[in-house]
């Protein structure tokens, strides 16, 4: 069967993107992985379906480029809703389901959406792992915490697989961000990603996470961080200083679009 897909791009994170609003289309988890794989499949960081919803506009699927179900994705979300609007699933103002979870965002510019994220949940305060001090926070996906004074030429697939392995502090495994401060109001960060099982060029909830673990450190003192993703783009957090509203902007971009063979 041949599919027609959207390549995009939210701030150098990629993704297949399928239009699915009819439920027709059913993918394998070995068939999400081959589509995903770099050089022999389309290549991406992770495959989302819009499919319909009986509450809000739509529902939004993801999948890491392992093949399985993964948990929120930020840069994910915003391309999804760029998505939607372009095959007018939804207006420039929408609420979508992602994980059980409900989500509202707005389409602010030709290619940037800002999205409202749930509250974060479950902060652990400094522990050591694999020789790393470390905090974590669940901004929807899971994600460990790690400041450096420089991110630049950090080994983050080393000590990134290093880290999301260790059962015994993270029995489902984690996303791992590496940060650098860069000012009271900026950071630098680098993720590598679980399902990915590398570093990627952004991580929307992972910027979130970063933003949200530096300010309540007292590491970034404002409420709306500037986070300089590996692709160079820049992904700005907003909240409330009780962090119940937390909002994600950047850019989603179409790369191409195009129709492929799916088992
Ligand atoms: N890149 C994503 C995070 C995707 C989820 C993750 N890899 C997982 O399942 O752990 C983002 O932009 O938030």
């Amino acid at each position: 069967m041949n599919v027609t897909f959207t390549k995009m791009s939210g701030a150098g994170n990629d993704f297949i993107v399928i239009d699915n609003m009819n439920a027709s289309l059913r993918l394998s988890e070995t068939g999400i992985r081959a589509l995903c794989t770099r050089r022999t499949g389309i290549g991406a960081d992770g495959l989302i379906m819009i499919e319909p919803s009986d509450r809000y506009d739509f529902v939004m699927k993801y999948y890491n480029a392992d093949g399985r179900l993964g948990s929120m994705c930020g840069n994910g979300g915003r391309c999804a809703v760029h998505f939607a609007w372009s095959v007018g699933a939804c207006t420039r103002h929408t609420t979508f389901e992602a994980n059980g979870n409900r989500y509202e965002a707005v389409i602010t510019g030709d290619e940037t959406v800002r999205l409202k994220m749930t509250a974060p949940t479950d902060f652990r305060d400094r522990f050591d792992a694999n020789g790393y001090s470390c905090y974590y926070i669940n901004t929807g996906s899971p994600h460990a915490i790690v400041y450096l004074d420089s991110t630049d030429t950090f080994d983050v697939d080393t000590s990134g697989r290093a880290i999301r392995s260790n059962r015994e502090l993270f029995p489902d495994g984690t996303n791992v961000n590496f940060i650098e401060i860069t000012s009271s109001r900026s950071l630098k960060l680098r993720t590598f990603e679980r399902g990915v099982e590398a570093e990627t060029l952004a991580c929307g909830t992972g910027a979130v996470a970063s933003a949200l673990v530096s300010y309540r450190l007292g590491k970034i003192t404002a409420e709306r961080v500037d986070v300089t993703v590996h692709s160079g783009d820049i992904l700005t957090i907003d909240f409330s200083r009780d962090m119940n509203e937390v909002f994600l902007s950047g850019p989603a971009r179409v790369v191409y679009t195009g129709r492929v063979a799916v088992n």
